[in-house]
């Protein structure tokens, strides 16, 4: 609850309801068990904490499949080429928004939070990255495209320009009132009240224009992250705000790519100069977890950390890990 206060308006995936967070936190559970009916509805979230004073300090999530128990919307933004030989030669291309729900079916990551005391020093990367280990673990659990959708632009009081000049005109209320029926209820709203027909964004006022595909301050690291992945623009944006879909293939994700399997024993690594910072993941379900460690490798399939690493990880020397090592 304290995470989903601090996050503010226009994060959709973190709503101050604690019926809402509960469903989530027992949806996650059910997933990582393999309680579900089908394996596309899996929710996972990820809770960090600070292990020194056991504080709960951040969170991510990854969405098996989009759109499989809930209709799952956005803008895709078209070209269109205007030319015309009769009028003297014109030629010049036109965008406008088409309502799509082409997504459906593919991972999503998202709810990616830290609180304000404990962005940088890696945390954001470990909330971030710790996801794509987990889905390493077990990629037929997910979808071979993974996409992110970024907040928009929106001020503190929740005041979205693309949604003022657009979406208000269609559903005759607020953004954050909007906005909190989009992560509250089963979306039969967006079906009924949505803009059937493409709009021409050359017939949007300036200030909507401005915000097609950006995303917000606040966003900008969770953006760079996304990149350095390897996720890219798709031209595809959120229907309430205008913020940026991201997209890529599940095996082209770097922190995949670069990871690997290896039996992992305890040492002295601190005073190792060959010991590199990584990331460790427990590599399986349902007892998935990941942290932050110094790690020496010895052969390409094993490694080295410290003590409490094992401890933080629930797990035994000579087991099996997941690493990945920062370049
Ligand atoms: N910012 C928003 N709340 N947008 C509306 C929800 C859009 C989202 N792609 C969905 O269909 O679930």
């Amino acid at each position: 609850m304290e995470l989903a206060e601090l996050s503010g308006p226009g994060f959709t995936s973190l709503p101050v309801d604690e019926g809402i967070l509960k469903d989530r936190l027992k949806k996650s559970e059910d997933a990582f068990h393999s309680r579900l009916q089908r394996i596309e509805y899996g929710k996972y979230l990820l809770m960090m904490d600070n292990t020194e004073t056991g504080e709960v300090v951040g969170c991510s999530a990854v969405k098996a499949g989009v759109g499989i128990d809930q209709p799952f919307f956005n803008y895709r933004i078209i070209t269109l080429a205007q030319a015309s030989h009769a009028a003297g030669n014109l030629r010049f291309d036109m965008d406008a928004l088409v309502l799509t729900n082409e997504y459906v079916g593919c991972t999503e990551v998202g709810t990616l939070f830290l609180k304000a005391n404990h962005r940088g020093g890696g945390a954001g990367r470990l909330a971030a990255q710790s996801r794509y280990l987990m889905m390493a673990a077990a990629p037929d659990r997910f979808g071979e495209k993974v996409l992110a959708e970024l907040r928009g632009v929106v001020d503190e009081n929740g005041m979205s320009p693309f949604w003022e000049c657009l979406g208000r005109h269609f559903f005759r209320m607020d953004f954050t009132e909007a906005d909190r029926l989009s992560a509250t209820t089963d979306n039969q709203f967006i079906c009924d009240l949505m803009p059937k027909y493409p709009v021409y964004v050359d017939l949007l006022p300036p200030e909507a224009r401005e915000v097609i595909g950006r995303c917000h301050s606040d966003g900008v690291g969770a953006y760079k992250l996304l990149q350095w992945e390897g996720f890219e623009f798709d031209r595809t944006v959120d229907i309430f705000d205008g913020g940026p879909l991201v997209a890529t293939q599940k095996r082209h994700l770097r922190t995949i790519q670069e990871s690997r399997v290896v039996k992992l024993e305890a040492g002295d690594v601190e005073s190792s100069t060959e010991a590199r910072k990584g990331l460790v993941s427990t590599d399986k379900y349902p007892d998935f977890r990941a942290c932050q460690a110094q790690i020496l490798c010895q052969e390409d399939d094993v490694a080295i950390t410290s003590k409490d690493i094992f401890e933080q990880l629930k797990i035994k020397p000579g087991d099996k890990v997941r690493i990945w090592l920062r370049s």
